[in-house]
C-alpha cells in the first residue's frame, strides 16, 4: 500500500545517531543509535556504570557529546544553546527521576504549577491545569510534598513531567525507591502515557519486570544499545 499522498512522515520524537562520548579515557558511547516514535516506549537496562543516566543527560543537553547528533522532535540538542536549549527542556521534554525534581517544602500543587509557570505566564491557567493533573493521577492534597508516600510523590513527579504536554518523557529509575505495589502502579501509569498522550517514553531501569512492560527493551552494553535478550526482560 502506498502512502505517498499522506505527506512526509513526522520526525521521530527522538533520533540519536552515531553518538560518541568518553569519560576519563573510557568510551561510554561508541556510535550509539536510538530512534523513538510518538506513542512508543523504550526501556533501557544495562550494567551499573554503563552510561544509562549519562545517556539521559545527553538527551537533555546537560553534557556535550564528542560526536554524533541527538534530535528531539527534529531539533539537534547538541547544537542548541542557552534559551533555545532551556525551552526545549521545559516544553518538549518531561523528566521523572528517582529523586530530586520536586521541592519537598512546596505543596504538590506548587511543584507541578511551577513547571508550567517557568515556561508560560498564565498563572491561573497553570494552577488550574496542575490541579486537574493531580486529581487525574489521584494525588491527595497535602501541605507539603514531603508528607506524601513514595508512590504519591512519584505520581506528583509524573504530573510535573506532563504539565507542559511534552513530546518525549525521560524517566531514570522512576520506581527505584518504591515497594512492589507502588512500583507496579507507577510503571502502569508511565507505560500508559505513550498510548494516551502520543508522546515517546525512554525509561532507564534495573527492574526487569518494569522493563518488560515497554514496547522495546534495549541494553546499554559496550557503548551501544542492543536488543535485550528475551529472558533478561522477564527474569525477576
Ligand atoms: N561528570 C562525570 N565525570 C566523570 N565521570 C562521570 C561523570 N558522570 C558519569 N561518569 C562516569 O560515567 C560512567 C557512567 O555513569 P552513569 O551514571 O551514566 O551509569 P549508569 O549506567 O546510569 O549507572 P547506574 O546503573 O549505576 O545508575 C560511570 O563510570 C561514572 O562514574
Amino acid at each position: 500500500m502506498s502512502n505517498s499522498d499522506s505527506g512526509p512522515a513526522p520526525d521521530p520524537v527522538l533520533r540519536i545517531q552515531d553518538l560518541k562520548y568518553s569519560v576519563r579515557n573510557r568510551a561510554l558511547f561508541k556510535g550509539l543509535q536510538l530512534t523513538v516514535s510518538a506513542g512508543e516506549s523504550v526501556a533501557i537496562t544495562g550494567p551499573s556504570g554503563s552510561g544509562k543516566s549519562t545517556l539521559l543527560s545527553s538527551i537533555l543537553g546537560l553534557i556535550e557529546p564528542h560526536g554524533g547528533s541527538i534530535r528531539v522532535s527534529g531539533a539537534d540538542v547538541t547544537k542548541l544553546r542557552g534559551r533555545q536549549l532551556a525551552r526545549l527542556r521545559s516544553e518538549t521534554i518531561g523528566t521523572v527521576f528517582q529523586f530530586g525534581e520536586l521541592l519537598p517544602e512546596l505543596s504538590p500543587l506548587d511543584n507541578v504549577a511551577l513547571a508550567a509557570l517557568l515556561s508560560r505566564s498564565d498563572r491561573a491557567g497553570g494552577y488550574r491545569q496542575a490541579q486537574e493533573l493531580l486529581d487525574e493521577l489521584r494525588v491527595p492534597r497535602a501541605g507539603t510534598t514531603e508528607e506524601l508516600s513514595g508512590g504519591e510523590h512519584q505520581r506528583t513527579a509524573v504530573a510535573r513531567a506532563l504539565i507542559n504536554s511534552p513530546e518525549l518523557i525521560l524517566a531514570d529509575e522512576p520506581t527505584g525507591s518504591l515497594d512492589p505495589d507502588a512500583t507496579a502502579r507507577i510503571a502502569e501509569l508511565l507505560f500508559d502515557l505513550p498510548r494516551r498522550r502520543r508522546c515517546g517514553l525512554v525509561l532507564v531501569t534495573h527492574d526487569v519486570e518494569v522493563a518488560a512492560r515497554a514496547d522495546r527493551v534495549l541494553r546499554l552494553e559496550a557503548g551501544l544499545l542492543v536488543p535485550a535478550r528475551a529472558q533478561e526482560a522477564v527474569q525477576a
